[in-house]
């Protein structure tokens, strides 16, 4: 249960990405943007070129946890890393993936040692991690390996991502397309949408969330001729969930599921693989679209776009998806909080 008082972690992400100048851009917005207190999990020595080379003005202190609300008011909190990151913005290294990882580790571990309210991570890119032996799709898979860690208990992650119009959850993540019919069953189905159905209730607020299940073929299926699965796995599975009391219907054509007519009669759309979800939700909101995980022992959010190489370091990148993750963090720990108190 985070504590009201604690700050939020924030992991630095890929130091040659864009993370070091959103993290410094979402400081310097801390007042007009009204943001809660965080500490900054990076190497001081990194952000510190990255706000020079920006010609960026900003105060840093390094720090711990329990002493970043007091200094956030007049410093960027840093929380140093005992690795050390290359300021290359644009150049991926795989030499940059120990600081990376330890940043997430810390984060996860500060949350659950009571130490920070939830984590919120900057983008990585999974390439560079992988080249140096990262073997998690992406934070998601790897929070819920820390997760299990700590409390050695299973935990299966839910992406959502969420916007001010629209929510939705891919079932299958990080997978190649043509994998997306074998990964893709009626368990998994369930399980995803029950975790999805849990959160939004408990943790936004959401009583009886109602949840718009897409196919996966076109039309989804045309009643089998353009593809079995909508009526082989997707609808037993909406039946499923439906005799479990969760109100869930579908297979939705999901062409047709994301005009706004259509969103107003659902609270998320659970989608069958990563840019049937992703997409729709970038294209409404890429501003302000936050990556929640669901279904961790801890809060987790993140901003919805990625390390953006082609521009970190040159001064464009915009904080604004990383203020609304910093903001729902901690929208979501105050309702935990309130809701254990009750
Ligand atoms: N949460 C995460 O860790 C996360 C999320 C998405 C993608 N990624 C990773 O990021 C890497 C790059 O992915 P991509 O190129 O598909 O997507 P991207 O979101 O990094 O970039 C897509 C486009 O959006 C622009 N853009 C992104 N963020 C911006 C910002 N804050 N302000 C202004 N413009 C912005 C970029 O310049 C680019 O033109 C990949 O390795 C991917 O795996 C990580
Ligand atoms: N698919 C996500 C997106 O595009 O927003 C992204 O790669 C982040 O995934 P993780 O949060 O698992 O790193």
């Amino acid at each position: 249960m985070p504590d009201e008082k604690l700050p939020l972690a924030l992991s630095v992400g890929d130091p040659s990405g864009v993370g070091p100048e959103i993290a410094i851009a979402a400081w310097q917005a801390r007042d007009s943007a009204g943001l809660p207190p965080f500490y900054l999990l990076a190497d001081p020595a990194l952000i510190d070129a990255r706000a020079r080379r920006l010609g960026a003005s900003v105060a840093m202190v390094e720090t711990t946890p329990a002493k970043a609300p007091e200094v956030f008011v007049h410093a960027l909190p840093i929380v140093p890393l005992a690795a050390r990151s290359i300021d290359s913005p644009g150049q991926p290294d795989p030499a940059n993936a120990a600081g990376i990882i330890e940043a997430i580790d810390r984060a996860v571990a500060d949350c659950l040692g009571g130490r920070a309210a939830a984590v919120v991570t900057c983008p990585i890119a999974k390439k560079p991690l992988y080249d140096a032996g990262f073997r998690f799709p992406g934070h998601t898979e790897y929070l819920a390996h820390l997760a299990s860690l700590h409390t050695g208990a299973d935990a299966m992650p839910v992406m959502l991502l969420a916007g001010p119009e629209l929510r939705t959850v891919p079932v299958t993540i990080h997978i190649a397309l043509s994998e997306v019919p074998k990964a893709l069953t009626s368990d998994l189905i369930v399980a995803t949408a029950r975790i999805t159905a849990t959160d939004l209730e408990h943790r936004f607020g959401i009583a009886r969330p109602r949840l718009a299940i897409a196919g996966l073929n076109p039309h989804a299926g045309e009643g089998g001729a353009m593809g079995a699965e909508d009526e082989h796995i997707i609808r037993p599975a909406i039946e499923r969930l439906r005799a479990e009391g969760i109100d869930a219907f579908g297979p939705l054509p999901a062409d047709t599921m994301f005009h706004a007519r259509a969103r107003a009669g659902y609270d998320v759309a659970i989608c069958m693989y990563h840019d049937q979800a992703l997409i729709p939700a970038k294209a409404l909101a890429f501003d302000e679209a936050v990556n929640v995980t669901l279904g961790l022992p801890f809060i987790r959010t993140s901003p919805d776009h990625g390390t953006a190489f082609d521009i970190a370091g040159k001064g464009l990148a915009r904080p604004d998806s990383l203020i609304a993750a910093l903001k729902l963090a901690r929208r979501l720990a105050d309702s935990e909080t309130k809701a254990a108190a009750a």
